[in-house]
């Protein structure tokens, strides 16, 4: 397949809404994905996406998990194929996602997070939002589950990408799209009625910039749901982290969330609230057969859960809503 082709496979649905300017540039970038992919793997996952069978969706959930299906909507041939084709784009972080009866078990129970956040925040029904550094996608199948009108994602990495994909595959029709692209790359449409920005903040360099890039894509009173890693502390309190972080690479700013509130204030938000502060457990970010390598457990102090194995508080998230004025 073509860039151009993949292009208008994805998002011939989008060319005439408010939308369709921007897009424009969605092709060079995806032609870059091809010139860039010295060992084939890009090709080699759209190539197994294309083998993915057909199957009815069945009965489908989209309201208290990511199910289509069950063991009984095809038979053991076809389900084994989905599987042995789905462990092709491992690791798979972000779900969980029960396909055909396939349980694909991510290493965050992306679920919990949703869980947490869903009462608070304003009913989705009839909303265009969308969601910045969306994974695999997992949030946004839950956004289109409280039956918001248009459901998009960005994430600029591929193998997420093709998770997506491969998840829309058997899904169906459904206004939720993912866009290949980093927040530095969308133009400021002020088009979206809540922003979701989960786990991203502390990934940024210039966290105030990416506030404000949330805030630009947002209709005026729009609400912005913003999750991220904290540290307990008072408004002057913001942790920056050495070289890792939870052996995480790029990790910028730990605020506590007196501190972000400042910041979201400052930036133009009003009615902040903090509306959940959680530790992250070994249960909800964990080693499984769909990602195999390390995870919190190994990146904590073997001898006391509360330190990280660089010495730092271990991993807390809070979930701050706020309005855009
Ligand atoms: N510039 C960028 N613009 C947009 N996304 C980016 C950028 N850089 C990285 N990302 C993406 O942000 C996501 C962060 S993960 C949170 C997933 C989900 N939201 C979750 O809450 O489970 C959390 C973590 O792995 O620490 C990844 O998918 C990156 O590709």
């Amino acid at each position: 397949m073509t860039a151009s082709a993949l292009f208008h496979t994805c998002y011939q649905d989008l060319l005439n809404g408010p939308l369709s300017h921007w897009l424009n540039t969605l092709p060079q970038q995806m032609d870059s994905w091809y010139r860039d992919d010295l060992h084939g793997e890009f090709k080699k996952w759209q190539r197994l996406l294309g083998k993915l069978p057909q199957v009815p969706p069945g009965n489908i959930d989209l309201r208290e998990s990511v199910t289509v299906g069950d063991a009984s909507s095809t038979d053991p041939y076809t389900q084994k194929q989905i599987e042995g084709l789905l462990r092709q784009f491992m690791p798979w972080r972000k779900g969980p996602y029960f396909i055909h009866g396939v349980h694909i078990d991510t290493e965050w129970r992306s679920d919990w997070k949703w869980e947490r956040l869903k009462s608070h925040i304003e009913p989705l029904k009839g909303k265009q939002v969308l969601d910045v550094g969306c994974g695999s996608g997992y949030h946004l199948w839950r956004m289109y589950g409280e039956e918001a009108a248009g459901v998009y994602g960005i994430d600029p990495t591929q193998l997420f990408f093709i998770q997506f994909m491969a998840v829309k595959h058997f899904l169906g029709e459904a206004p939720v799209h993912f866009l290949p692209l980093g927040i530095e790359q969308m133009q400021p449409l002020k088009a979206f009625d809540t922003v979701f920005s989960m786990g991203v903040l502390y990934h940024r360099k210039d966290p105030m910039e990416f506030l404000n890039q949330l805030k630009s894509q947002l209709v005026k009173g729009g609400q912005l749901v913003l999750e991220t890693l904290i540290v307990d502390g008072d408004e002057q309190t913001v942790l920056m982290a050495g070289e890792r972080y939870a052996q995480m690479r790029n990790v910028w700013f730990l605020p506590s969330t007196s501190a972000l509130i400042v910041w979201l204030k400052r930036l133009g938000f009003s009615d902040c609230k903090v509306v959940d502060e959680s530790v992250t457990s070994t249960a909800e970010q964990r080693t499984t057969s769909w990602m195999e390598s390390h995870s919190l457990q190994d990146f904590l102090d073997p001898d006391d859960h509360t330190k990280t194995i660089e010495g730092y508080p271990a991993p807390k998230r809070a979930v701050i809503i706020a309005t855009k004025n």
